[in-house]
């Protein structure tokens, strides 16, 4: 029944407005899904290889669909292997981590179609958990993802102490809409960055100020405990020249930077911080679980990249507590779930994760229910951010 008969593959518009890959996948039962790859703007060094969508879709055209007509959808396993057989690299730099996503998520859909079932119930089966993931919400950024904005990439609101999917969907945007008001009382202007968190033109010090008096406010509203974390994205600050973290005029050695961030984490009670460090510093990624780690999650996103053997170097040598999954980074959903089961099996907590440059496709809120993720982060406002938000909630109702 879930037997592949065609894929389609097409150029659409990402949330900058770049080209990306979007898949559709049809099986001779008439089953349908479509999928479509999200593009990061903070990339990691050893992600899968994002090709031009133009070349990835006439690479796939040529070497993976004529491969993937006749493999059952429902066998998630065989299409992924199809994938990276048609590829022949270990990059994906052939037909491109983004035809190769795409194709991934699309034949799940098509399967969950055929059978009947939400995505999340055919990707995680009747046994998966019943718990939901905890939704990081962007509300103040920098770094990449916004010029002359914050340093730290991302201030993260983590409603920690929320009864339900929805009312921490709602929290954060709450927390959001707080911010702007703190930026507006102290006559500060912001535009938004690309994830559609505020991007004002303040000091990190400054942003720490901001979110902690947004989150304290939405708390003492809801009633329930919210937080906040960061992703540092540490690997953009990180100046292998000068062997230290640049900060606009300021730098920090390894040694600063790992005191810098514990000392962060104490002040103001982070529940997560992700990508504190260089990618390539698994050493310093140790020293700082080993000093923080019992209080919060450090999380690797630019470190693991989704990658089964660099989070066994992780496991390995005790470098962070905690793992981003990003099922582009690595180009298939197998590949991602193969990461979720390492980390699991290993005590580490799994954060489903979008990219800067998304799409309406909601795979990724399904993939973190079916995972049993503690987390997903995936903005806070935007189409494209509330797709996924609101397809959470939806799951939650059983309505999808
Ligand atoms: C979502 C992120 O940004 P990007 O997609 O630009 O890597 C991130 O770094 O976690
Ligand atoms: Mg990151």
């Amino acid at each position: 029944m879930t037997r592949i008969t065609g894929i389609s593959l097409r150029r659409v518009l990402d949330s900058r407005g770049n080209p990306t890959v979007e898949a559709d996948v049809l099986t001779e039962s008439g089953g349908f899904g479509r999928g479509a790859a999200p593009s990061g703007a903070s990339t990691g060094e050893y992600e899968a290889i994002e090709l031009p969508a133009n070349e990835s879709i006439a690479a796939a055209r040529e070497h993976a669909v004529p491969r993937l007509e006749g493999v059952y959808a429902g066998d998630q396993r065989a299409v992924d292997n199809a994938l990276r057989a048609a590829d022949g690299t270990d990059d994906f730099s052939a037909i491109g981590a983004n035809s190769a996503v795409a194709i991934s998520m699309a034949a799940a859909k098509a399967a969950a179609d055929v059978l009947g079932a939400p995505l999340y119930q055919h990707l995680g089966g009747a046994f998966r958990g019943e718990n939901f993931p905890i939704p990081l919400g962007n509300v103040v950024g920098g770094g990449e993802h916004a010029k002359e904005a914050t340093h730290i990439q991302e201030f993260l609101a983590a409603p920690v102490g929320a009864p339900s999917v929805s009312e921490a969907v709602f929290a954060n945007a709450a927390v959001h809409a707080a911010v702007a008001d703190v930026l507006d009382e102290r006559g500060v202007p912001a535009a938004k960055g690309d994830e559609g968190a505020w991007a004002p033109p303040i000091s990190d010090a400054d942003a720490f100020e901001v979110v902690e008096e947004a989150v304290d406010r939405v708390e003492e509203e809801v009633g329930f405990e919210i937080r906040f974390g960061l992703d540092m994205a540490a690997a953009e600050l990180y100046d292998d020249d000068e062997g230290a973290y640049v900060y606009g005029d300021e730098t920090k050695s390894t040694g600063e930077q790992i005191d810098y961030v514990a000392d962060l984490v104490d002040e103001y009670d982070l529940a997560y911080v992700e990508d504190p460090l260089d990618e390539n510093d698994y050493e310093a990624f140790a020293e700082l679980t080993d000093r923080v780690g019992d209080r919060t999650l450090i999380c690797g996103d630019d470190l693991f990249v989704t990658n089964v053997e660099r989070l066994q170097d992780g496991i390995d040598t005790g470098a962070a507590n905690s793992i981003l999954i990003k099922p582009n980074q690595i180009g298939t959903l197998s590949d991602a779930f193969d990461a979720v089961e390492l980390a699991s099996r290993n005590g580490y907590e799994t954060v489903i994760s979008h990219r800067s440059g998304e799409t309406e496709d909601t795979t990724i809120a399904h993939l973190a229910v079916a995972t049993d993720a503690g987390f997903i982060k995936t903005g806070t406002v935007g189409g494209e951010r509330t797709a996924k938000l609101n397809e959470l909630v939806r799951i939650a109702d059983d309505a999808v």
